[in-house]
């Protein structure tokens, strides 16, 4: 399957397909802020990064990030950079704007208006609107995507070339940027924000406030990853076409380009569908909002439906002069959120903590054991999504037990067991295996716990003040959400490791099995 990670000399790579890369391909994060991998006596229990894998995909091992990134102000993007993200462009760029939507009829007969709102810009309803009502038809020829690009003088020089679409995309962001006024997206371009609040943007000190969790180490990567996106395409594309890219490109530009696909791009418009639609990226998200079903669609218009529009609906009833508002993806995590919009929400299904698990190479049963994961669907490495308030997810159990599994109870291990290994491992196999599998959780469990300069009840006393920061917020928010679900995990695996005496374990089972035990434990065989 595409998706599957693909060995070369005994090296994990992840998908070289950017649409369909396995749900945690990240690459390894070597930040000098992470903490360092632990290995344990099972395996190595780490507890890093929950890298977003649309972008990363196909990108086997960033270089080291050079620190420290200096912001730098932007040049060519007039929307002024806010540390609140509520900047707000001027009226006469967002009167101009609305001109050129509405000379497009993109705004369906001005049903609904961007407008300037606590959230930077926003869509607001010029009259009362139904659920499910249309607020946006946003011709394809207004679209920032792939086939602009290939229409554009920049794709007739990079044809040929298999630049990723975001980078490709990016690049004429950048160009179009570049060529000011006469840019026929000129009116979009302005309004655009030249930051958001996203993590990527922060400064080394506003970092600090995330020391220990996983979205420091994410956004290490991900900048990481932009930069050595942005050194090849320098080095290939720009320095080579100075006629199309007079002045100079840096990387905070590019980063800035990255950031606004990152924070504008409807979930699921991805690889060669990555775009940027103009007038339907105004609307601003809700967690109000929870329908699962999306409030968008690509669909044909006019004579024999030959005009391609995106149509942006309105998920709920909204009153005229009321800010329109949707569900940006109800399964991203906080860190998802701060990283990607630079915006988090208290509710405590997004607060989550990816748990990363590895056979470790010197396990004498390495190979046994990573031929039996992968007979299960599994690698060497499995992440594993924990959520607060929610139960441990699937396999992980199993997983652990596999990692753990060892002294008298390799004989499972067998080629004999190879088919029936996994069901014997979804429950407790001995004593000493699930007493291994909750030494090694609370273990990762307490050292990354440790790495936080901050205890829950400190960020909550911090949460309560008044006024804090949006980019203060976002990071005590994200770092309380990773101690709960931490402390989750902890509190699971403690309560298992009270039960240890009282659980049934793979001998047992056997024995009933085969009829030799009866419910009460007595020894058929002898007793009566
Ligand atoms: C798709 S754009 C929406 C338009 C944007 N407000 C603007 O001014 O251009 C997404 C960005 O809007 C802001 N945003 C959207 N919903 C938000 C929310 N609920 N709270 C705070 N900021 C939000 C964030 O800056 C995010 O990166």
């Amino acid at each position: 399957s595409p998706n599957s990670p693909k060995r070369t000399n005994g090296r994990r790579l992840p998908s070289s397909n950017p649409n369909s890369p396995p749900r945690r391909a990240r690459p390894p994060v070597s930040s000098p802020l992470r903490a360092p991998r632990r290995r344990t006596m099972a395996g190595a229990v780490h507890h890093h990064h929950l890298l977003p894998p649309r972008l990363l995909s196909g990108y086997p091992q960033p270089p080291r990030l050079r620190l420290p990134l200096r912001p730098r102000p932007l040049r060519l993007h007039p929307r002024v950079a806010s540390a609140t993200a509520a900047s707000a462009p001027s009226d006469a760029a967002l009167q101009e704007f609305r001109r050129w939507i509405s000379s497009h009829g993109a705004d369906t007969g001005g049903a609904a208006s961007p407008a300037a709102v606590p959230e930077g810009l926003g869509l607001v309803a010029a009259r009362g609107l139904s659920r499910g009502e249309v607020v946006a038809e946003v011709p394809k020829k207004l679209w920032i995507d792939a086939d602009a690009v290939a229409a554009s003088d920049l794709g007739r020089a990079l044809s040929g070339g298999d630049l990723r679409p975001w980078v490709a995309v990016s690049l004429l962001l950048l160009r179009e940027a570049a060529r000011g006024a006469h840019s026929p997206w000129a009116p979009y371009l302005a309004i655009l924000p030249s930051q958001s609040d996203s993590t990527i943007f922060w400064s080394e000190e506003e970092l600090l406030e995330i020391q220990g969790t996983q979205l420091l180490s994410t956004t290490m990567g991900v900048k990481e990853y932009v930069q050595s996106e942005f050194d090849n395409v320098e080095a290939e594309i720009i320095s080579k076409n100075k006629d199309l890219f007079p002045g100079t490109i840096t990387f905070d530009d590019f980063l800035w380009a990255f950031g606004i696909l990152r924070s504008r791009v409807f979930t699921g418009l991805r690889g060669d569908k990555l775009a940027l639609i103009p007038l339907a990226d105004l609307v601003n998200h809700s967690d109000d909002i929870t329908s699962k079903e999306a409030s968008w669609e690509i669909k044909g218009k006019g004579l024999f439906g030959r005009d391609v529009v995106f149509s942006l609906r309105t998920p709920v009833d909204v009153k005229s002069g009321e800010q329109i508002y949707v569900q940006y993806d109800l399964d991203k995590s906080n860190a998802e959120l701060a990283l990607d919009y630079g915006f988090t929400k208290s509710n405590s299904s997004r607060d989550s903590y990816t748990l990363t698990l590895e056979i470790s190479e010197s396990d004498p049963f390495y190979d046994d054991k990573l031929d039996i994961a992968e007979l299960n669907g599994l690698g060497e490495t499995a992440y594993f999504d924990l959520v607060l308030g929610e139960s441990l997810p699937p396999q992980m159990l199993t997983y652990l037990r596999l990692l753990c599994l060892g002294g008298t109870d390799a004989f499972l291990l067998e080629a004999l067991f190879r088919n029936a290994v996994w069901g014997h491992l979804e429950l407790p196999v001995s004593f000493d295996n699930e007493e291994a599998i909750c030494q090694v959780i609370r273990n990762a469990c307490k050292s990354a716990l440790s790495a936080y300069h901050t205890t829950v009840e400190e960020d909550e006393e911090l949460l309560e003040r008044e006024n804090l920061q949006a980019r203060l917020q976002i990071a005590i928010e994200v770092r309380a959400g990773e101690k709960k679900v931490l402390q989750q995990i902890d509190g699971i695996f403690q309560r298992r490791e009270e039960e240890l005496d009282g659980l049934e374990y793979y001998q047992e089972r056997r024995l009933k099995d085969i009829g030799l035990v009866g419910d009460n434990g007595e020894i058929i065989f002898w007793e009566s």
